[in-house]
């Protein structure tokens, strides 16, 4: 329905939109200029559309059950809300001002003005909670600190992630976890109704695991399938933690006192931290009795790295089970959804995947996967259609001007990435899933802006495990349609936004063995 409704305000505001994108495309220049009266010509933050703000509530109200009609939880629709209503830029006050940014060439002004170092303000209450742990943790963490501390951990630790060697270093592991994982469900003979997401959790627990730490959870035996085990335990503290982050963003009472949201981020960080001492203190004993280089993953690299605090290594191996799970877990639910969904992009993948692997154990390397370009063109339509962030988040930390706005330093900036890719004003049909947009060899290319999905972000503070993701999840793929044939046996999955969009229904999925 949601669908439906949206597809018939798109095509009537498309060509409104069309005269008024020729209208504006003015040149943005770094710092206003005045004229001799000191005046900037620029128009003012309050006079950009929006809801009305109040004193005090500023637009909390709109969140309000039975009084507002923005959802806490449906960020998307209200997003839809914003730009059906207002138009490209939206002013909101939650709190704090918040400005909506929808079209693609002004979410490029926006990260073209950021600062050098790019801030968010989001994990406030995380922050509060690690800081109070001196013994613990020296900063907040790289999801929530800002400013030089954040460049500082940042620095440190991205070399880790993102060189090329050190991601395709674990791609035989993954394979190997993977290639488990799919044995299993050829074993477990799944129910059609059941949810797969709970799997795929396990799944890239199983593969962070190894990855980041050399450290098997086992989350796919018996005993660990219980709700008290390690692993169950893991993913819900990851799920407790980002779940409250975006509430507790809004409010402040949990400063105050321990409200029952504040209460939940402290028990899952807790045991986050309890997990990840535990594997450090592990990983340490281990390299005094052996030689380290048996050892890949990210935390022997951090471990050897000269200089590096331990403390920060906590606060890094945290952020990675917050940050990991869930985000990949959903991203493959959706690339799923899509793929069953379209049996010819499945047969296209099958054929694809198939060349490069002909039999069913053929090792996936490195090779391979740069050159499965179907199976990635199906990532980035999926993650098009279903980002796990529905845009990008920006603390200003200087003035900025955006369409003829003065933007002030300490504005929210939230770029609306997910709702643009869904507009037909930005996309051919934008609600088909058609991998082939994304081909440069295939006849339906598409020269999409490079600023309309931004599934990780932009810039310096983009995600600092992109690759490693993006390589995770193709392998996951690669492996299950090399397998079975799938189907869904859901409705329309939609998404909740609990810091991200987790899919609002289960993902029932029908896995049908491929005999070769
Ligand atoms: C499909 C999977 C994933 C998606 C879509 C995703 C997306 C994102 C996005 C949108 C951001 C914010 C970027 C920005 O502000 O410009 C981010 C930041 C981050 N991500 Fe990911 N992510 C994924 C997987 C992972 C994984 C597997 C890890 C860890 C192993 C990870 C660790 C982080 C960290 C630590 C940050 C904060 C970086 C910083 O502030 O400097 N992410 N991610």
């Amino acid at each position: 329905m949601f669908k439906f409704v949206q597809t018939k305000i798109n095509n009537a505001l498309l060509n409104k939109k069309c005269v008024n994108i020729k209208l504006r495309l003015k040149k943005i220049s770094d710092q206003p200029s005045k004229d001799n009266n000191g005046d900037s010509g620029l128009k003012k933050f309050d006079e950009i559309p929006g809801p009305k703000s109040y004193p005090l509530i500023g637009t909390l109200y709109k969140y309000l059950p039975f009084i507002g009609d923005y959802d806490a939880e449906a960020l998307d629709k209200n997003a839809w809300l914003n730009w059906k209503r207002y138009g490209t830029l939206v002013r909101e006050e939650p709190g704090v001002n918040v400005l909506h940014v929808f079209e693609p060439d002004d979410i490029e002004a926006v990260f073209r003005q950021d600062h050098r170092y790019p801030a968010r303000r989001s994990h406030v209450a995380m922050q509060h909670y690690r800081v109070n742990k001196p013994h613990l943790y020296n900063t907040g963490g790289l999801l929530s600190t800002n400013g030089p501390d954040w460049w500082r951990l940042r620095s440190t630790f991205q070399k880790n992630f993102t060189g090329p060697e050190s991601v395709k270093s674990h791609v035989k592991t993954t394979d190997c976890v993977v290639k488990e994982f799919v044995h299993w469900i050829k074993e477990k003979k799944l129910s059609a109704h059941e949810d797969f997401l709970f799997y795929l959790n396990r799944l890239n627990l199983e593969i962070i695991g190894v990855v980041a730490f050399n450290e098997r959870f086992q989350s796919f035996s018996q005993s660990e399938q219980n709700s008290n085990s390690r692993s169950s335990k893991t993913i819900a503290a990851a799920f407790g933690s980002n779940s409250g982050i975006m509430k507790l963003d809004k409010g402040f009472l949990w400063k105050f006192f321990k409200t029952p949201l504040y209460k939940k981020l402290v028990e899952s960080q807790d045991y986050l931290g309890k997990i990840s001492i535990e594997i450090l203190l592990k990983r340490i004993k281990f390299f005094e009795e052996n030689k380290t280089d048996s050892d890949q993953s990210l935390l022997a690299s951090f471990l050897l790295q000269p200089n590096v605090d331990i403390k920060d290594i906590v606060g890094m191996m945290v952020d990675i089970l917050m940050a990991a799970i869930d985000t990949t877990a959903y991203t493959t639910s959706f690339a799923l959804y899509h793929i069953s969904l379209n049996p010819d992009c499945q047969e296209k993948m099958y054929k694809e995947i198939v060349s490069f692997l002909p039999e069913k154990n053929s090792d996936i390397t490195p090779e391979i996967l740069s050159k499965m370009n179907y199976v990635r063109s199906v990532i980035k339509e999926s993650l098009r259609l279903n980002p796990v962030a529905i845009g990008v988040g920006r603390l200003l930390q200087k003035d900025i001007i955006i369409r003829d706005y003065l933007i002030p330093k300490g504005t929210v900036v939230v770029t609306q990435n997910m709702l643009a890719s869904r507009l037909p004003l930005f996309v051919k049909d934008p609600l088909a899933f058609k991998p082939e947009r994304w081909l440069r060899a295939s006849s339906n290319y598409e020269n999409l802006h490079p600023f309309l999905s931004l599934p990780f972000g932009f810039g310096p503070r983009s995600c600092i495990a992109r690759r490693l993701a993006e390589q995770n999840i193709c392998i996951t793929l690669i492996r299950v349609i090399r397998e079975f044939e799938i189907k869904w046996n859901g409705g329309e999955l939609g998404v909740r936004t609990y810091l991200i969009n987790k899919p609002d229904q289960p993902v029932a999925l029908s896995f049908i063995k491929r005999s070769m």
